[in-house]
């Protein structure tokens, strides 16, 4: 990057600064001259063993770090904030910062300031950004740590995912819904896109990612394919199966340019790309993800599943495991593979205990493998990275003794790197320090001159120990020492009191308050081997450990083969004692369209439940052709959303190779779960983002096949009444109906009034969550049984939340009295009610299937004027009040509507119009 004219005008920064002080000295100059690479990061700027920040940045390190902020200059026309701390604190500050979301330039003195003439160089040194980070503190453990790209291409977009961490490197194309679902699953801690696109970006996945905007330059196809191909030294991107991602090449080349941006230079171990197939994975939408509080809980305090289910020993595991996760299988033999292992595993108790054990011992692997790619590893990790290696062979004499397939071939991918892992032992001590640059980190016998320097370092230090004995018999001042420091090497220290028995060829150096430092010649020739013996042992030292991590370097691809094994052998190790300690079965997985689970449980909310309570569990089938529908009526606090999500839990369980929750569980696979969740904070966040979901749940629903499954929960509940119930019954009647695929869905609701779509469906069944009602009072029995329900109990949950009783009593008048005028005006002579008018009126669902039900009368068994002429004392629509001229018009809009051909969906859309006209008017 071309840095201003620095020479004659005074350096500004660009705008996050703010108004730039005048640059008064040339260390200010040096300073915004950095400052200026990269204007939208902190910047720690050494100086001598502090690193500095100021301006904005002091105001936001002080705030983040919580470090004094003071003023530089104070007073002066150069005045700026400025705030700074130790430079042996960084590993303490700087992954604070990072986790607020900055990105941090790190400026080094690059020459040692005693040697340098004038003004110490400087430079930056690293960009941590907080996706592109190696720095313990700023990683978890358990997850991956994501850095995004996305680019948006004419037809598709791209997207690409690296854990620089972990040498993962993954790559998309797809739909827009397709990319949210991808962020939504890989929560990435960066996201990259193209200046221009910023608006469309948070246009599509809102404005909460961290990201960074580049210039439109780098989202070049050409330029995209050539870093990777000169990355991965190949002439073309076929033998990674992504050379047709145009726009996912695109993605990924950005992620590598952003890398050299940020001086992240040796990444080898980003051996290789793999491509994201989103045929080969369940499609679980990011409404999905979310609502199921798969890996994330939706609200403080909630549990998600992973940490029901996670069981792993080992980091590679649980990162794989929150992969697994998200990306159910679809293949069956895939997934028979899994549940086959774990199977096995839970019937060789004794393997399961020997593996877990092994597998404690290994560390992670991965991200220590990574570090030696980076040449960032420490001694201590690199005898951390000799033990792990050194429990892979018993792991690997575990898995190949077990007489299972599956763990038999992990077995042969398991290398326990023989040679690396003696090379680390015979040379890195077993005390090792985690610096390499002050000694004691290799053991002896390793280099002869090295010996030979350590022997003459240490008889030295003896030496200055008998010299120190012989100055104390020499002048009788016993407490008489040698010591040093930086400024004035080696000196011995008499106190005040003795300082006229000092003799006279002693040359004074230092006077402090209570003594005097002094120098001897013989001192002087004796430093100086020692310190001359030390430094070059310092440097041999280093030299041999760069070699060994060279060496190490070579081992980058077969370890990072091992962590991919030791993940997977974990996983499913994982599952095994999950299922032991839970007591879950080994579900049949195969090609047909049936879901049948009985005695199902929720495996989140059975293990939340207070001591002494037990999750009553439940039966579910869905079939294509008798039961494709249920619909769940029930009380608020019923558990039909629980029932719901442990149907959607127990298929995704499977599908990752999980035993489940259940006594038996028979899961024809499931291609696509779809979730809609009518909560008010959903529907009713806004008209805008009602249309959107609305758009969307629309083109979701129209992909459904007969292998989907869908949870509409409350659909319909942040909305009115009517449009709830309409919307509500639309859906249903458009996944009845719809020729093109019978999507497996379970409906919960309040409604009771959707009970009647069973007359029109003939696969649509009733079911309801019981209750009983005892002296007024209601309890939840849990169960559920076949049949609609009568009237929803929300007046006795009031009760039980507390609700004071006069209100109560008050609400149970109002609602024999509301019952009362219903049942003697909404009932016309063919049984329909209020609602079937409206619905009839609206006709939103498509010409029902040919079936004798469908005869019946039913809400589209009345002709539309039928919502005129029936009487409607109690439940008026005023928006059919014909005097009002603007309601006329909305009349018309209705009049002009095409019924029959008109999607539902459509039809959807228009009800909004209509509602959104009824509030203009
Ligand atoms: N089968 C069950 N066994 C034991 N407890 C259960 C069961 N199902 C649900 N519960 C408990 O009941 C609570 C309410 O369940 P849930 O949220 O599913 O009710 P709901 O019918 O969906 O209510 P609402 O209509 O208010 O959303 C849950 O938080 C859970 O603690």
């Amino acid at each position: 990057m071309k840095s201003a004219d620095t020479n004659k005008k005074p350096i500004r920064t660009h705008g996050s600064l703010g108004p730039a002080p005048v640059v008064d000295t040339p260390l200010m100059k040096q300073y915004y001259q950095l400052k200026q690479q990269h204007p939208g990061a902190v910047l720690l700027f050494r100086v001598g063993d502090f690193y500095e920040t100021f301006g904005e940045d002091a105001v936001t390190a002080s705030r983040i770090l919580d470090i004094t902020l003071t003023k530089r200059g104070a007073g002066t026309s150069s005045e700026t904030p400025l705030a700074g701390f130790p430079h042996h604190a960084l590993d303490n500050y700087l992954p604070k910062l990072v986790r607020a979301g900055q990105r941090v330039a790190i400026c080094d003195q690059l020459e040692d300031p005693k040697m340098a003439k004038g003004l110490v160089k400087r430079g930056i040194t690293e960009l941590v950004t907080p996706g592109v980070s190696l720095h313990d503190n700023v990683l978890e453990r358990k997850s991956n740590n994501y850095l995004c790209a996305v680019h948006f291409g004419k037809q598709e977009a791209g997207i690409s995912f690296l854990d620089i961490s972990t040498g993962e490197f993954l790559v998309a194309q797809g739909t827009i819904e397709y990319l949210g679902k991808l962020l939504q699953n890989f929560q990435p801690a960066e996201v990259l896109f193209c200046k221009k696109s910023r608006a469309e970006f948070e246009g599509h996945f809102g404005p909460d990612y961290c990201h960074f905007a580049l210039d439109e330059w780098v989202f070049g196809f050409d330029y995209g394919h050539d870093t990777l191909t000169r990355h991965f030294r190949t002439t073309s991107l076929k033998g990674f199966g992504i050379d047709g991602l145009r726009e996912g090449i695109t993605a990924a080349g950005c992620i590598l340019h952003y890398l050299a941006e940020t001086k992240h230079t040796d990444v080898g171990h980003i051996g290789s790309i793999g491509r994201l197939e989103e045929d080969k994975y369940v499609w679980l939408d990011r409404f999905t993800v979310r609502n199921l509080e798969l890996v994330h809980a939706q609200h403080p305090g909630g549990v998600p599943l992973i940490d029901i289910l996670d069981q792993t020993v080992t980091p590679m595991g649980a990162r794989l495991l929150r992969k697994w996760v998200v990306l159910p299988l679809k293949e069956p033999a895939q997934i028979q593979r899994r549940l086959d292992t774990v199977e096995a595993l839970l019937q060789t108790p004794e393997l399961l205990e020997n593996l877990l054990q092994h597998l404690r011992q290994i560390n992670d692997l991965e991200r220590l493998i990574s570090k030696v790619a980076v040449r960032r590893i420490n001694p201590r990790e690199l005898l951390q990275l000799a033990r792990a290696l050194e429990a892979i062979g018993p792991i690997r004499a575990e898995l190949a003794a077990s007489g299972i397939k599956a763990l038999q071939k992990l077995a042969d991918q398991l290398n326990p790197c023989q040679a690396l892992r003696e090379e680390i032992r015979a040379k890195v001590r077993e005390d090792a320090p985690i610096l390499t640059n002050q000694g004691g980190v290799l053991n002896d016998g390793v280099d002869q001159e090295l010996d030979e320097l350590r022997a003459m370092a240490f008889s030295g230090k003896d030496y200055l120990f008998q010299l120190q004995q012989r100055a104390i018999q020499e002048t009788g001042i016993s407490s008489l020492k040698v010591a040093y420091n930086k400024v004035f090497g080696y000196y011995l220290e008499v106190t005040n009191a003795h300082k006229d028995k000092v003799p006279a060829s002693w040359i004074r150096k230092q006077t402090l308050v209570n003594a005097e430092r002094y120098i001897t010649e013989e001192l002087k020739t004796y430093e100086e081997k020692i310190l001359h013996a030390e430094e070059r042992l310092f440097v041999i030292e280093q030299n041999i450990y760069n070699d060994l991590v060279l060496f190490a370097a070579e081992y980058v691809a077969q370890i990072q083969q091992n962590a991919r094994a030791i993940g997977v052998a974990d996983c499913l190790a994982s599952f095994a004692a999950t299922a032991r300690q839970h007591r879950y079965v080994k579900p049949t997985v195969d090609d047909s369209t049936l879901l049948d689970i009985r005695a199902g449980r929720h495996p989140v909310i059975e293990r939340q439940l207070p001591p002494g309570e037990q999750y009553i569990p439940n039966d579910i089938r869905l079939d294509q052709d008798e039961q494709q529908i249920v619909v769940i009526t029930g009380p608020n606090m019923a558990g039909k959303s629980a029932l719901l999500r442990q149907t959607a839990l127990i298929v995704l369980l499977a599908q990752i190779g999980s035993f489940v929750p259940a006594d038996a569980a028979h899961i024809g696979v499931i291609d696509k779960i779809f979730t809609r969740v009518g909560a008010s904070d959903n529907l009713s966040k806004g008209e805008s983002t009602f249309m959107v979901e609305m758009t969307e749940t629309a083109s979701i629903l129209n992909n459904l096949s007969d292998r989907s499954l869908v949870l509409m929960d409350e659909i319909g509940r942040g909305t009115s009444t009517y449009d709830g119930i309409s919307i509500a019954w639309a859906i249903v009647e458009h996944l009845h109906n719809w020729p093109k695929a019978r999507a497996k869905t379970l409906f919960a609701t309040h409604y009771h009034e959707l009970n009647q779509l069973a007359d029109d469906c003939p696969r649509v069944r009733n079911y309801n969550v019981a209750v009983k009602e005892a002296d007024g009072r209601i309890l939840f029995l849990r169960k559920l049984r076949e049949g609609g329900s009568e009237h929803s109990f929300g007046i006795h949950v009031a009760r039980m939340a507390g609700m004071p009783t006069s209100v109560v009593l008050r609400a149970n008048e109002i609602m024999h009295h509301l019952e009362q005028e219903r049942a003697s005006a909404g009932v016309d002579t063919d049984g329909a009610t209020e609602f079937d008018e409206v619905l009839a009126g609206l006709d939103v669902a498509p010409a029902p299937v040919a079936t004798p039900e469908a005869a019946r009368p039913g809400p589209r068994a009345q002709p539309a004027a039928a919502v005129h002429s029936a009487p409607r004392p109690s439940l008026q629509l005023s928006m059919f009040e014909p005097a009002d001229p603007a309601l006329e018009r909305i009349r018309e809009l209705l009049e002009s509507l095409d019924v029959n051909t008109l999607t539902p969906i459509e039809a959807l859309l228009k009800l909004n119009e209509l509602k959104l006209a009824t509030r203009s008017k």
